[in-house]
């Protein structure tokens, strides 16, 4: 088998991904296929370390839309990113291999709270470190998140598995004319607009020069495969 080009990596998951087929919450088998997925990346030597979307139960700017404030319709959001953790990470141990969720609020009877020295302790023990709360302030975005972890941690790429199997020229879930690019820079990332991601989120990565590869997690097997450096997605570096 092909060793992994990476030695430690900070994957997104995409939160809404985990409803299935249910469109809400989440779907127990899905997050089983995908915990699969994460503790065959992990056997193959790369440490991993995991943030989670909340797009399965909240998005600040949706519920903020319905008569709460940003903020709390934001914080909402990020406690929903600490549920999808501790569902992941009780599903993870279950099948045998060890996690642990680090939080960005103190909340010490759920969870640790982040810090790159507990991140690097777990992560050299061999766990698959879950990374919940996003940064811990609204207006931001788990997809940020991601980079931002991975910049503190010394990740060598962020890899954001979700719906989509890349980075294309409009949403191709609207645009059926839509074609998908191999590569772009962050900078073509961020002139392109490309919804996929946020722009601060490509901003931070190419600050910090950090590889983003965006592809589909419906895919089983598809993380272990970017890992070893092939798999089927966009690049977006340097
Ligand atoms: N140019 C584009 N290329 C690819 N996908 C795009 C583009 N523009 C918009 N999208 C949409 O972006 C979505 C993925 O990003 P989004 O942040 O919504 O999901 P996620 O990160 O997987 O979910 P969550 O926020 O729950 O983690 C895709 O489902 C796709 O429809
Ligand atoms: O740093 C952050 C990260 C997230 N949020 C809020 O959480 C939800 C869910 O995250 P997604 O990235 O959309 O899946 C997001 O919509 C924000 O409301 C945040 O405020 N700060």
């Amino acid at each position: 088998m092909t060793d992994p080009v990476y030695r430690r990596v900070v994957i997104k998951l995409s939160g809404e991904y985990l409803a299935g087929q249910q469109g809400f919450g989440i779907d127990q088998p899905t997050l089983d296929r995908v915990a699969d997925d994460l503790i065959a990346a992990r056997q193959l030597g790369t440490e991993v370390a995991v943030v989670i979307g909340g797009g399965n139960i909240v998005r600040g700017v949706e519920v903020s839309s319905q008569g709460v404030s940003r903020t709390t319709g934001d914080t909402m959001g990020m406690l929903a990113t600490m549920m999808n953790c501790l569902a992941l990470e009780a599903t993870i141990e279950r099948k045998g291999t060890p996690a642990r969720t680090l939080s960005a609020f103190v909340m010490p009877e759920i969870s640790e709270l982040f810090t790159r020295t507990a991140a690097h302790k777990y992560l050299a023990e061999g766990r698959i470190v879950l990374l919940g709360g996003g940064t811990g302030n609204p207006f931001f975005t788990t997809d940020t998140t991601a980079v931002l972890r991975a910049a503190e941690i010394g990740a060598e790429a962020v890899l954001k598995a979700t719906n989509v199997d890349g980075v294309y020229s409009a949403d191709p879930k609207k645009d059926p004319t839509a074609t998908r690019f191999d590569r772009l820079t962050h900078s073509q990332a961020i002139e392109g607009g490309y919804k996929v991601m946020d722009a601060t989120a490509f901003a931070l990565a190419r600050e910090t020069l950090l590889p983003i590869i965006v592809f589909s997690i419906a895919e089983p097997g598809s993380i272990g495969a970017v890992l070893r450096g092939g798999g089927h997605g966009t690049v977006v570096a340097g």
